[in-house]
């Protein structure tokens, strides 16, 4: 039972339904299902869209799914899950069972309206009799066999966050902490409140169990009635894993449907399962009570001995090796005769009434209708919220990036300290100092950002799939809770180099070039996040991105006439940010001097007597200022978009 460190049950176990005689729940005489009728009412004040108070049933009818593979270098198309029918009863808790590749996952995610990216789905699944769709995601709670969290975060950061992102927007925030507060309390989280969830390496986070129940919780704060679990208990000790189901089993009894993939359960953990559903090469071999299929496989010829655990017995009965036709051809004849057995027929009786009846259809009509999310800037807002403490709780990360940054601008500073720009050797200078903090603004961030989208992507694409925000508000958020860093790093960086290298002293002067620094990482960091959305993975984003950098950085004017550019390359130097930035920077520094004196001693170094000279050289004109700025500005939002596109077409596909 559910219940906290005091003993308070969070899901009020109905005893007195549990034990009637007319329950037809774990000690269903008929085996499978429990009466909906006989369970308790339950009372929903957190939530108004849930429209199932008697719980909800699933059927599915000749479900057969698809993926495609590649065989002999030709595209085929593989049968995972082959014609299964079924029914899943309000207030049952289900284990769905076989060996490793049986197909449980891929038919968990098929009734949870989940299915993966490349898989085709064939057959009719009900929901109280109407065809499950997009809906699902807001009448099933899906906890994943990997958790998938933002380490830096709490339990409680990350509850609060969740719930503002999953309840209704009327939900106040005295419901939303009370609705909290007995989750976690029931879930025995409680005293890990204040605990980081933390990430592989971390030190003081919460454990594997702890992360399992935490998942679990997030998945509880909507009050689903219909949970799909996939190997909850997997990776977890047999205490902790008793508790889980014990409290799926609490839940069940209060009129929820659970569907569990699970692996090698106890017999404490397995008893506590109230239907059990054994797949084997994609088919359903069995459904019914535990009790019947012990009956039904003594009847097709397998015993289970008596000092066996009953659910290894089943799977190792139902593992078809691969390449043993025999094997094969036992575990095919178990699946023909359950089709045609008596049990199967029970099911089918469900299922035909749930297709055929067209049970409640009438009180699912409004469903998620009366469901009020959070506006499109609110969900902006939250998730911007939460990726900003992820960026700077990463105290170590930050201090060193500030550390490292600093540290390069006083090494540049300190090398150019005294810089006398009226001299034609300090006029060289300062064209190396721009140089430097263009380069400086550019290369770092535009490579430190490439891990930012993979790395998170996993995350992203789950609560994605789970209708938590789009595609759009994700983007926003994380560019959103990128700013401050953007902004941060180039002025910190230009204002040390700036001042210790001796550039103009002109507020103006000064001024500009900080400007011209925050645009250049920005475009710099928007085309990062353009190739970081466009490729996989950092490393084949950063392959890619290498040759990109050398034509930006030839096309700068530094190391090139502008002029002089071959016919066939002038457009490229629109496209380079390092070329708008270090012509702004030089201008603001060169324009109306006019005093520049020949270095005599020093032949090698040109003589140049003015301001217009220097910026002549390099084919950089005043005129450019202001297209310079706003094309920049440009790159940005063009980059960004690229970017976002790629994103898109990417969870489009999934
Ligand atoms: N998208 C896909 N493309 C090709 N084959 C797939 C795809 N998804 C699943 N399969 C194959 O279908 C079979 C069933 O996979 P599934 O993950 O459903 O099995 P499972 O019973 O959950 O296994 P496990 O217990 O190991 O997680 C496996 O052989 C798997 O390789």
């Amino acid at each position: 039972m559910a219940s906290d460190e005091e003993g308070t049950p969070l899901f009020p176990l109905n005893t007195s339904w549990r034990n009637s005689p007319n329950n037809s729940g774990t000690n269903d005489s008929s085996g499978i299902f429990v009466d909906s009728d006989s369970l308790p009412k339950r009372v929903r004040t957190y939530t108004q869209w849930s429209p199932f108070e008697e719980g909800v049933t699933l059927a599915w009818n000749d479900v057969s799914v698809y993926a495609k593979t590649k065989k002999n270098g030709k595209i085929v198309c593989k049968r995972i899950i082959n014609g299964v029918t079924g029914a899943v009863k309000a207030g049952s808790l289900v284990a769905l069972m076989g060996a490793s590749g049986a197909g449980k996952s891929t038919l968990m995610s098929t009734l949870a309206y989940r299915n993966t990216g490349g898989t085709y789905m064939d057959g009719d699944v009900l929901i109280n009799g109407r065809p499950i769709g997009s809906y699902m995601k807001y009448l099933s709670g899906f906890m994943h066999q990997e958790d998938i969290f933002i380490g830096s975060l709490t339990v409680l950061e990350h509850m609060n966050i969740m719930s503002r992102l999953k309840l209704d927007r009327k939900t106040t925030q005295t419901e939303r902490n009370s609705k909290i507060y007995q989750i976690l309390k029931s879930l025995g989280l409680l005293k890990c409140i204040n605990t980081k969830i933390g990430q592989t390496g971390d030190s003081k986070v919460l454990s594997g169990g702890e992360k399992k129940r935490l998942s679990f919780a997030t998945e509880l704060l909507t009050d689903p009635p219909i949970l799909f679990c996939d190997e909850p208990t997997t990776g977890l000790d047999s205490f902790s894993a008793q508790k889980i189901v014990s409290m799926m089993n609490t839940m069940a009894a209060s009129g929820k449907t659970i569907l569990c993939t699970i692996h090698q359960p106890s017999s404490d953990i397995f008893n506590m399962f109230s239907q059990l559903i054994l797949m084997t090469e994609g088919r359903i071999a069995f459904m019914g009570s535990a009790a019947s299929a012990l009956d039904f496989f003594e009847k097709v010829g397998y015993q289970c001995p008596s000092s066996y655990n009953p659910a290894d017995f089943f799977i190792k009965t139902l593992a078809a090796t691969s390449g043993d036709e025999n094997s094969k051809q036992s575990v095919k004849r178990i699946c023909d005769q359950f089709a045609v057995s008596d049990y199967n027929r029970e099911v089918d009786v469900v299922v035909q009434y749930e297709f055929h009846m067209g049970r409640a259809v009438e009180k699912t009509y409004k469903l998620g209708r009366n469901f009020k999310g959070l506006f499109v800037w609110e969900k902006v807002f939250w998730l911007s919220y939460r990726w900003l403490m992820d960026v700077w709780r990463n105290p170590a990360l930050q201090t060193y990036k500030i550390l490292q940054r600093s540290g390069i601008a006083l090494m540049v500073g300190l090398c150019y300290f005294g810089t006398n720009a009226t001299t034609s050797t300090g006029a060289q200078n300062v064209e190396g100092v721009i140089f430097l903090i263009v380069t400086e603004n550019t290369f770092s961030p535009m490579y430190s950002i490439l891990n930012e989208f993979p790395q998170n992507y996993p995350l992203f694409l789950r609560e994605y799939k789970s209708g938590l925000y789009s595609t759009p508000t994700y983007f926003a958020s994380r560019i959103i809770s990128l700013l401050p860093g953007l902004i941060i790093e180039p002025v910190l960086f230009v204002i040390i180099v700036y001042w210790l290298s001796g550039l103009r002293a002109t507020t103006y002067a000064f001024l500009m070039t900080t400007l011209a620094g925050i645009l250049t990482l920005n475009a710099a960091a928007a085309c990062g996040v353009f190739f970081s959305n466009a490729f996989d993975s950092a490393p084949l984003a950063m392959a890619y991105l290498v040759p990109f950098d050398y034509l930006l950085m030839v096309m700068s004017g530094i190391f090139i006439k502008l002029s002089s550019l071959p016919q066939l390359f002038t457009w490229t130097k629109y496209l380079s940010w390092l070329m708008y930035s270090t012509e702004v920077i030089s201008v603001v520094q060169w324009d109306g001097i006019n005093n520049i004196t020949c270095d005599a001693s020093d032949q090698r170094i040109p003589c140049l007597t003015s301001g217009s000279q220097v910026l002549q050289k390099y084919s950089f004109s005043e005129d450019n200022l202001l297209r310079d700025l706003w094309s920049m500005f440009f790159l940005c939002i063009v980059f960004h978009s690229l970017g976002f596109m790629c994103l898109w077409l990417k969870t489009r596909k999934k």
